[in-house]
């Protein structure tokens, strides 16, 4: 009874990782540190807790300058393989970032209502170039993965502090759009009551309002809105972060969606660095292709980080008009971070 107890148990726990797996699409054969920095906060934790059960993690080490031990030593004891320690304080970072192979970063503080992304930019680009000089010191080679909004502004700062910090290569840093992919995926299944495991929409641009560009004309399955439908499809995914923000009222903006977002992308950075082929994520990149320098597009990821950027593709008419209204903003956003990486010590 109790043997064949301890085999259904083990069956269910299989199972699940396995589907875990599944949707993570992890080579469950590689063996890689992971680093989550910002550990302990409202990303932190449910993000953590995915990337304990994501098959490929080896090691999962926790930072942030608060409650990492009370949160490393309860996802310890989840019985599956990676093993979890915790890190408090820059004294403990470097320790923290030896080693890593990615490092996803949801360090900083979260929009209130009324609150735009860029008023998040006085609190967390001090604190997103700090984590980027000890990336660039302790494992350059990393694939770093930013979620500390405003992502338009995060990114540059990162890509600077590297290059300041001797580190020439940026093609592993990437900021974490994943989310807007996510909810449109969501959203135009529920419109078109598809099965949403079957949805891709890709999104371009930035991770902000206008920014957030998805292109719906290159959904697969390919879908069609009326006009109208479509432009209100289009500015609920832009405004979705401020939806969750509003009904949070105060609380936060997302957490449990973004540390879904989070893991799903760092999985696809595992697999990529375990040599799978046709990895493709959407993420907010360096890139010559856009007049901005930054742009957000599909990317064929590989061991190396950005194998090729795949581009816009075939936009359409209202698509151009999105991507082409968005520019000034971004070009801003992305002026400042520069600006405040290079005046950074
Ligand atoms: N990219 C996206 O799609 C996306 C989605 C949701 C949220 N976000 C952003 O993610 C960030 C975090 O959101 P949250 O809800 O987890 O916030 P939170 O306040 O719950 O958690 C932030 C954590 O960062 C830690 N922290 C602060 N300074 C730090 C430092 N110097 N080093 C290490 N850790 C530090 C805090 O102690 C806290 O535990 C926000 O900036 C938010 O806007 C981005
Ligand atoms: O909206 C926010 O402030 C958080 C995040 O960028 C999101 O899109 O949910």
């Amino acid at each position: 009874m109790a043997a064949s107890l301890t085999r259904v148990m083990q069956m269910n726990k299989m199972k699940s990782l396995s589907m875990l797996a599944r949707s993570f699409s992890v080579s469950s054969q590689s063996n890689y540190k992971v680093s989550v920095l910002g550990a302990s906060g409202g990303i932190g934790q449910p993000m953590s807790l995915l990337l304990k059960q994501t098959p490929g993690v080896k090691e999962l080490a926790l930072y942030d300058i608060a409650h990492t031990p009370g949160v490393a030593a309860d996802l310890s004891h989840i019985d599956t393989a990676a093993k979890v320690t915790g890190h408090t304080g820059p004294e403990e970072i470097g320790e923290c970032l030896k080693g890593c192979d990615v490092v996803v970063i949801p360090a900083g503080v979260p929009r209130k209502p009324g609150m735009t992304r860029d008023d998040l930019f006085t609190t967390n680009a001090s604190i997103v170039a700090e984590l980027s000089k000890a990336c660039a010191k302790y494992c350059p080679k990393a694939f770093i993965c930013i979620i500390s909004n405003p992502v338009n502004s995060t990114v540059p700062i990162c890509c600077e502090i590297f290059k300041k910090s001797g580190v020439s290569d940026v093609s592993k840093v990437f900021g974490v759009s994943t989310l807007d992919i996510v909810r449109s995926n969501t959203f135009v299944a529920e419109a078109k009551g598809l099965d949403v495991s079957t949805v891709n929409v890709p999104v371009v641009g930035g991770h902000a309002g206008i920014t957030i560009i998805p292109l719906i004309s290159q959904c697969q399955p390919p879908v069609s809105f009326e006009q109208a439908e479509l432009e209100a499809l289009t500015a609920r995914i832009q405004d979705a972060g401020t939806e969750v923000v509003k009904a949070k009222a105060g609380a936060g903006s997302a957490t449990l969606s973004m540390a879904y977002a989070g893991a799903r992308f760092a999985a696809s950075a595992l697999d990529a660095l375990s040599g799978k082929e046709g990895v493709v994520e959407c993420a907010f990149v360096p890139t010559d292709k856009s007049e901005c320098g930054y742009f957000s597009t599909p990317l064929v990821l590989g061991p190396n980080g950005i194998e090729s950027n795949l581009g816009l593709n075939k936009l359409s008419p209202y698509e151009q008009t999105l991507v082409e209204a968005c520019m000034p903003e971004l070009k801003g956003s992305i002026k400042k971070g520069e600006d405040f990486a290079r005046n950074y010590n």
